[in-house]
């Protein structure tokens, strides 16, 4: 009995361990990891093997093959993509701490397979953070001629008037350019420095063959369109900091791009104007440049303007640099980031053919004479002892009136100016407040070859500047013939207590009511013509006191009357008074 009892166990645990195994086959091994997966699984194939004999298992192991072929396939290709694509294709890199990347993705916003991609990046700038290239689309925007209610609508929707762009999404995408195929692939990635983590990105563009020559082209046209579309503007770069970079890390940084402002437009003695006209036209000619390097000297030529703030200076670097088509650099030596290093660093990536306008060049270390240097730097030495002692933050070495606490030296400014890292065929425009504070060294030929002097307005300045207001420029309305923008012109005039014969006393403000907007816009212009303007402007002059005033402040003036000059010349008068009383308050302000 008991081996019988025995020999039944036995059975039983060999049913158990084949029952045991056939649940361990591999379509049940599958199932049973499917079933992890996808809860369900089981269910779904008993349902599917009962009801439609169907057998799920072999259908998944199916898709898992062919899963993993395909994986394995793809990798093969990727890698022996990676090795032969050297051989196959020409690749360029493109970086996003580059201007290129700009010029890149400025011409893709311009080509059809960017509007036709199903997977795209839309937004309303193409330039990189680390290169801004400053909003200047919106140029475009504005419309013509608008009337005033679109006008202020369009103010308000200023943000929803940007141009929108797109730019297909990350990953390669195929496109044909010039009768050949090309691969772009965008790639994103995380930009990491000392002091932060910033989104970064770098473009591939790829084509067939190892003739790297239709890539060069491809990137050659897009910087040319890049540029053509500032057509004849003046561009303008500062230099400054990128993003995640070191407040000391300056690179130049194309922040705006403007219509070239004419000569005329700028009030200066007509002799001064010529002269530096004259003399940057001829440095810039060819046979300069030869005539430079037959005679072994540096192919450079410096300027100074001088004068006070408000008079002029900036305003004729600017209209030189749309005048001779050239880029300006713009520093100033104020903004405390500008370092001996900084500086030497901008001034070493300067192209070739440029103004570079140095602002404010009585700043800080320059300032000081070489002597003055070492007493400046004693009595310096001395006070910070002195408030040490009495627990005091410690003494600006800069310079008295310096933003900048670090300043730059005199020797190493010079260094930088006329050193071996300063490119040649560059224009270097310095400005000063404070001629008479600056050392001599600064001031010899070479460094500076022409100096232009900036002057409080007299009689003729101040008429130049009233014609220069309201000289009805070329595309704006000359005469006005609509009624209503006419009457609305009058009663414009009377809501703001204007009377053609005197301004009303004791209303100050008056002088600072801008004018409701006329009812037409392309109507807005004045309906002088050119000889009563003159006549205007010399009655206007004739009230104006003779070099008391800065250009700045009297175009700050007639800016508030810019459609109605006869307002300007009625409260010419009032101006004065109230901008001396400013004036004395100011002095003893500072007093
Ligand atoms: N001589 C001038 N002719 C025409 N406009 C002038 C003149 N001087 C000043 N302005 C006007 O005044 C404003 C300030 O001028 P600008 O910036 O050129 O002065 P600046 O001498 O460079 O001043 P700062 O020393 O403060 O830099 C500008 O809008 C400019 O149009």
């Amino acid at each position: 009995m008991g081996l019988m009892q025995n020999h039944s166990s036995q059975e039983e645990d060999l049913l158990a361990a084949a029952a045991m195994m056939s649940n361990h086959s591999l379509p049940a091994v599958i199932l049973n990891i499917g079933e992890t997966f996808v809860p369900g699984l089981g269910l779904a194939n008993r349902i599917a093997s009962s009801y439609f004999q169907i057998d799920l298992t072999y259908h998944i192991v199916v898709a898992f093959g062919a899963l993993a072929i395909f994986t394995g396939v793809s990798y093969v290709l990727s890698m022996a993509w990676d090795w032969l694509s050297p051989y196959i294709v020409a690749t360029a890199e493109i970086r996003y701490d580059d201007e290129i990347w700009n010029f890149v993705m400025f011409w893709i916003t311009k080509q059809k397979f960017s509007s036709k991609t199903t997977s795209f990046v839309a937004g309303v700038r193409t330039s990189s953070a680390y290169v801004w290239t400053g909003e200047d689309n919106d140029d475009n925007m504005e419309p013509e001629n608008e009337e005033p209610e679109e006008a202020e609508n369009a103010i308000k929707n200023w943000d929803k008037m940007k141009a929108i762009n797109f730019t297909p999404a990350s990953g390669r995408h195929i496109f044909w350019y010039n009768g050949r195929p090309f691969s772009l692939a965008r790639y994103r990635s995380e930009r990491q420095t000392l002091w932060s983590v910033s989104d970064s990105e770098t473009i591939y563009i790829s084509t067939l063959g190892r003739n790297t020559e239709p890539i060069k082209k491809l990137l050659h046209e897009a910087q040319m369109l890049y540029h053509e579309r500032d057509g004849g503007k003046t561009v303008i770069y500062r230099g400054g900091r990128q993003a995640g970079a070191s407040a000391e890390d300056l690179e130049w940084i194309r922040c705006l791009s403007r219509p070239p402002r004419p000569m005329s437009t700028v009030v200066l003695d007509q002799v001064q104007k010529d002269t530096i006209v004259n003399d940057m036209k001829e440095y810039l000619r060819s046979y300069t440049r030869k005539w430079y390097s037959n005679r072994g000297l540096p192919y450079r030529r410096g300027y100074l303007f001088h004068g006070p703030p408000g008079t002029g200076k900036t305003s004729l670097c600017f209209a030189l640099a749309g005048l001779l088509n050239l880029r300006i650099y713009v520093v100033s030596l104020n903004s405390k980031s500008v370092t001996e290093d900084s500086l030497a660093k901008l001034f070493s990536n300067l192209p070739w053919r440029c103004i570079i306008l140095l602002e404010d060049i009585d700043s800080a270390g320059i300032t000081a004479k070489r002597i003055e240097v070492k007493e400046e730097e004693e009595e310096s030495k001395e006070k910070t002892e002195a408030k040490e002692d009495v627990k005091a933050p410690s003494v600006d070495t800069g310079g008295a009136n310096s933003t900048n606490p670090r300043g730059i030296t005199l020797s190493a400014f010079l260094n930088i100016i006329d050193g071996v890292a300063s490119s040649e065929g560059r224009i270097l425009v310095m400005t000063t407040n404070h001629i008479e504070k600056l050392d001599p060294a600064i001031l010899r030929p070479g460094r500076v070859d022409v100096t232009i002097r900036f002057q409080f307005a007299n009689h003729e300045m101040t008429k130049g500047i009233f014609q220069a207001i309201y000289r009805n420029a070329e595309g704006e309305a000359e005469k006005v013939n609509d009624k209503d923008a006419k009457e609305n012109h009058h009663k414009n005039h009377e809501a703001n207590g204007h009377t053609h014969k005197s301004i009303s006393k004791g209303e100050k403000d008056e002088l600072f009511t801008p004018l409701l907007p006329p009812a037409r816009s392309k109507y807005r212009q004045h309906n002088k013509s050119e000889e009563e303007i003159e006549t205007l402007a010399t009655k206007f002059a004739d009230q104006m006191p003779l070099s008391e005033f800065t250009p700045a402040e009297i175009q700050g003036f007639l800016l508030r009357h810019k459609h109605d000059p006869q307002a300007a010349v009625d409260g010419v008068v009032k101006f004065v008074e109230t901008l001396r009383a400013e004036k004395e308050v100011q002095k003893k302000g500072i007093a």
